[in-house]
């Protein structure tokens, strides 16, 4: 029986009961009643305004202060509060940037990696309806779920839920509670180094496996956790990868019981990527290729058996990772910044980042998009040649080995929404030689960051942009930081031994040996003193 609370938004829509205004009728009458279809307290919103009456057993045992019943867990509580309806919203496949005529589309529930010309795919969303909600409703209703643990809104995916599967029973979400990362403040670096007072670091690493990976694999592993349940043929999931996809497709598949296969490029990764999806239970071939050969291969494989592909050629995975641009906006209050700087490899991020600029304009929660700066290793560069070029011609590189090993790419699978991501957001494309990329990865740490070579890269391009005044020292600017520093700590320990061929290492603290004497400690300590200045 359907409880008070319930079903129909009739109980919804008195504004006294609902905190969430209510969308605009079509009629243009301000937070009229929303359309007649059926949605639950909970499917558009973690606030249920009647808690302790959702459930219609009177011996049921009353509910925690929390509005959890006794014996639930999180996941029970949100099967409690579910929809029994139809949802208001839903999404599907269609073709990357396909013209107005094109009628081409595909459930989320099939198994579609390319459009019937073989071209990338794109979640569609139906905008129409979002928009019946209005930018305020969705402001609210996004900053309502930060930091609570309710299932699934308590993760900064899923806090966006109705934006990225909107259709998926909360039942079937395999979630780490991703997301939600710090955007840090990087006054010290700023001020030193840029002249900059509003340089901001979203440290989407810091996170469940360490990348920004997190992000899309919660959409992708849920998804196929519910095509299991649906009984289609999915019998594991599979990637190529440089060690971040690899080490997230691990861990949520581990999360969830499902199969994983890996194909990592042999000594290409670093050890502690390697060690990731080894310690979750992947099944993991190390091939004498490099990554885009690994690419390859795995596309080959999972046309042929039931392995269902995880990496961001599937356009699921852009649809988690499209929120880290809108926590950002979150994070500034709603306000849009100036720039936003992402390291690029296989090119997927750079959209996803465009894409959730671009739905929150769209959606009216802010007015315009930032131009975005997309940067690559030197030694991996096809995009920022195709960028010198005027957008005339890619053409695929082969990869040469980079610190900025995780973005060893030379053919990226998502050149064509790359391009159009930066066509359309005004961007700019820069590239970092290894030294580049390791003195700003140095200097950002001195001031108490510790971050991975990738970010050095979009660090890099910061760089040459306040150098030729393009970023102005006023503009708030955003780099995104991709992967956790202590991934990459071999590469920190080259550099600060001073061990790598024809660099300078400029920035290098080696450590200092002394003798385990009072006399020789004292000696050193006295010496690296008098270099200092009190700092009164
Ligand atoms: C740490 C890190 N940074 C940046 C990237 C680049 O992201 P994308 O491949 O989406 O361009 C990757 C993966 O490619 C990565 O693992
Ligand atoms: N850096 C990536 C490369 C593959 O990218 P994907 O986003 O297409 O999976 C990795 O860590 O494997």
């Amino acid at each position: 029986m359907a409880s008070s609370c319930s079903l129909f938004h009739s109980s919804l829509s008195s504004k006294s009961k609902s905190k969430f205004p209510l969308p605009r009728h079509q009629n243009n009458t301000k937070f009229n009643r929303p359309p007649p279809t059926v949605i639950s307290c909970t499917s558009s919103s973690t606030y249920d305004p009647c808690p302790s009456t959702t459930s219609s057993n009177s011996n049921s045992p009353s509910p925690l202060k929390s509005g959890r019943l006794a014996d639930e867990n999180i996941r029970d509580e949100a099967r409690r509060h579910r929809s029994i309806a139809n949802n208001t919203f839903s999404a599907k496949y269609v073709p990357f940037n396909a013209g107005p005529d094109s009628t081409e589309s595909y459930s989320l529930d099939e198994i579609v990696y390319r459009s019937l010309s073989g071209g990338l795919l794109d979640v569609q969303h139906d905008i129409e309806a979002l928009k019946k909600f209005d930018g305020a409703y969705w402001r609210e209703l996004f900053d309502s779920r930060v930091g609570k643990t309710t299932w699934p809104y308590g993760s900064g995916v899923w806090s966006k839920k109705e934006w990225v599967l909107p259709e998926i029973d909360p039942d079937d979400i395999v979630s780490a509670f991703e997301g939600n990362s710090n955007l840090f403040w990087a006054e010290r670096y700023g001020k030193q180094f840029l002249g900059m007072n509003d340089l901001w670091v979203k440290h989407c690493g810091i996170s469940h496996t360490g990348s920004f990976k997190d992000l899309g694999m919660t959409v992708l592993v849920s998804q196929v956790n519910r095509l299991r349940k649906l009984k289609r043929p999915v019998v594991g999931v599979g990637c190529a990868s440089t060690g971040d996809t690899s080490a997230a497709l691990s861990a949520y598949c581990a999360a969830a019981g499902i199969p994983s296969i890996v194909f990592l490029p042999a000594n290409k990764i670093s050890i502690a990527q390697l060690i990731q999806p080894i310690a979750n239970g992947a099944f993991v071939l190390s091939i004498d290729t490099d990554f885009d050969g690994c690419m390859k291969l795995i596309r080959e494989v999972t046309s042929e058996l039931p392995i269902y592909l995880a990496n961001s050629l599937n356009s699921l995975r852009l649809e988690g990772q499209k929120t880290a641009a809108i926590e950002i906006l979150q994070q500034f209050d709603w306000e849009v910044p100036d720039w936003v700087i992402v390291p690029g490899g296989n090119l997927g991020n750079i959209y996803a980042f465009y894409k959730g600029f671009k739905m929150c304009q769209e959606l009216g929660l802010v007015d315009r998009v930032p131009r975005l700066v997309c940067s690559q290793a030197a030694n991996a560069n096809p995009l920022y040649l195709c960028y010198k070029s005027g957008w005339i011609q890619f053409k695929a590189v082969k990869a040469n080995t980079t610190f900025a090993s995780a973005i060893q790419i030379g053919d990226p699978v998502s050149i064509d929404r790359a391009v159009y991501a930066l066509k359309n957001s005004n961007g700019i494309v820069e590239e970092a030689t290894e030294e580049e990329l390791m003195d700003a990865m140095a200097q950002a740490d001195s001031t108490g960051m510790f971050i991975c070579p990738h970010t050095g890269v979009a660090l890099s391009a910061l760089i040459k942009l306040r150098n030729s005044g393009v970023i102005a020292a006023g503009d708030r600017t955003v780099v995104v930081s991709t992967a956790h520093g202590l991934k990459f700590s071999q590469s920190k320990v080259d550099y600060h031994s001073k061990k790598i061929p024809d660099m300078a290492c400029r920035f290098a603290n080696p450590p200092v040996q002394v003798k385990a004497d009072f006399g020789s400690v004292m000696d050193v300590l006295k010496k690296y003193l008098g270099n200092k200045t009190p700092n009164h």
